[in-house]
């Protein structure tokens, strides 16, 4: 897992990095320029390219100092900075790196306060003006000179931050924020890269490593954590020798109703797929000749008319609840019968988090560890409306630690919020997933995890990640538009194996 910092807890990783390597800070600041820079020139290789630096008085404008020096260095030739004077205030890795310019050929002209003709005329922006140290809404001078860039047509390159974008805290509605085409970040995405508001002013995001001590990043307290592949490989246990189909349970979907039957289809795939010793699906009487003959390894339960289908809970090592089911009677009293009967943790999804939240009651006896699978419009159902991400985030973590339950936000980067208030961000997936569908398979893939003993969380975290992992080997190497997600479903043995292997 990697730890994300707050720019608080990574102005402290700086400062223990200066202290225990030792490295003096001005030195910190040429490794990140020049690791900025190893990026940037495999990425522009026209070196007769313009390129204009514009570079704040702090040390994100130090940076900006820095990175025109060396790119100066690999032959750019076509480089001018401009020095932003709105403040009067400079750093002393600022002075240092503006004293290190003025003695190349790199042409340095100042914006000063108050100035409005800013004359941008080169073919790329690289915007050193604030970083990480935003510690207000861009008022005045900053916000000119952002609102005029803003509507220019030229490519931007971000050093770190895009100015103006706050890292780790609410984002302003109003808030005047520079868009950038490419940001390369120093280190870590920065918490707030990682939730929808940022699509507007990042189009894409790099990290660049720049040596921060690990050791120290991973010693913070911080809610907020990256997965990554070895956190799933860690968790994820090969099929052993003289096993059987219960050694990996047997899952049940309770999905579908006459007109939404794929769903239950797609949920019992992706539950078969993803390795449980047996899956049966409880649908209706009508979707039986098609899950026969697309399915014929899952079982089947009818739910007849209205009448429920006498369950027998104990046989099954975990349920899954929701996909296509519709919000009928009969379907809330499965809901209640399930909470009534079973005491395993329950993956709840769809129409079931609606019949959640139209009987609230119900949330606060939900087996504990129990699973919820919302999109962000169901959340909200669930929880009341937000304003924006940052606010869904937070609440998913107060409502997980209250409940003792596990909420999984679906979205780019599927946050699964902890009974124990961790906020864990996937980090896999892509847009050709973007299907109806889709979450019927995630869906299936979790219950089917929870059948084969993996916990609550286990199955959560190597769940969301199999499934993007799925969607991302199938759509990227092949710069598909769509994947479907039967594809996806059919994809999981080969995903899964390699993670394992
Ligand atoms: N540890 C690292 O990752 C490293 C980061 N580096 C770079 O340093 C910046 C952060 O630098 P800092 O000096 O703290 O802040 P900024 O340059 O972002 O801002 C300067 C200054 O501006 C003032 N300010 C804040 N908000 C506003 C505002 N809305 N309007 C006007 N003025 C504002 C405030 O006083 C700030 O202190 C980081 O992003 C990296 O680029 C290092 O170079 C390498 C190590
Ligand atoms: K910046």
């Amino acid at each position: 897992m990697l730890p994300l910092l707050t720019a608080k807890q990574i102005r402290d990783a700086d400062a223990y990095t200066i202290a225990k390597e030792p490295i003096s800070s001005v030195d910190l600041m040429e490794r990140a320029s020049k690791a900025f820079v190893g990026w940037f020139v495999n990425h522009f290789q026209d070196k007769q390219q313009s390129i204009t630096v514009y570079c704040g008085t702090g040390n994100n404008g130090g940076d900006g100092l820095a990175i025109a020096r060396i790119l100066g260095e690999h032959g750019f030739k076509n480089l001018t900075v401009k020095v932003i004077r709105f403040s009067d205030k400079a750093s002393n890795d600022f002075k240092t790196n503006l004293e290190r310019l003025q003695a190349t050929d790199v042409k340095i002209t100042e914006i000063n306060k108050g100035e409005t003709d800013f004359n941008q005329q080169a073919d790329i922006i690289i915007d050193a003006l604030l970083g990480s140290g935003l510690n207000k809404p861009l008022a005045g001078d900053y916000k000119n000179l952002v609102e005029y860039l803003n509507k220019l047509d030229t490519t931007v390159v971000a050093v770190d931050v895009p100015t103006g974008f706050y890292t780790d805290a609410e984002i302003p509605k109003d808030a005047t924020i520079l868009k950038t085409d490419i940001t390369i970040t120093f280190q870590q995405p920065k918490i707030n890269f990682l939730l929808p508001e940022s699509g507007p002013y990042i189009d894409c995001c790099e990290v660049v490593k720049i040596g921060l001590s690990e050791e120290f990043i991973h010693a913070v307290d911080t809610p907020y954590y990256l997965v990554e592949r070895e956190d799933i490989r860690k968790i994820l246990k090969p099929r052993k020798r003289f096993s059987n189909k219960g050694t990996y349970g047997h899952a049940l979907i309770i999905a579908g109703k006459d007109e939404t039957m794929g769903a239950a289809l797609l949920a019992s795939s992706a539950c078969a797929h993803a390795g449980a010793g047996l899956t049966t699906a409880c649908i209706p009487q009508s979707g039986l000749i098609a899950l026969n003959s697309s399915m014929p390894e899952v079982m089947a339960l009818i739910r007849k008319d209205e009448e429920l289908p006498a369950i027998a809970w104990d046989k099954f090592s975990s349920i899954g609840i929701g996909p296509g089911l519709g919000k009928s009677t009969d379907t809330l009293q499965l809901l209640n019968d399930i909470i009534e009967h079973y005491k395993k943790p329950v993956v709840i999804d769809a129409d079931a988090v609606n019949l959640l939240a139209d009987n609230k009651q119900l949330l606060n006896e939900l087996p504990t560890g129990s699973i919820l699978t919302p999109h962000m419009k169901e959340f909200d159902r669930l929880f009341g409306q937000h304003e924006n991400w940052w606010q869904r985030a937070q609440k998913a973590k107060a409502k997980a630690e209250e409940l003792a339950i596990y909420i999984v936000l679906k979205n780019d980067y599927t946050i699964i919020a902890t009974p124990a208030g961790k906020l864990y961000f996937n980090s896999t997936g892509n847009p050709a997933m973007a299907t109806g569908g889709m979450g019927d398979i995630l869906t299936g893939i979790i219950t089917s995890l929870l059948a084969q003993h993996y916990t609550p969380e286990q199955a959560c975290l190597a769940g969301i990640y199999i499934h993007g992992k799925a969607g991302d080997e199938l759509a990227l190497p092949n710069r598909l538009n769509v994947v479907l997600p039967q594809q996806v479903a059919n994809q999981l043995p080969a995903t899964m194996a390699k993670l394992i292997a």
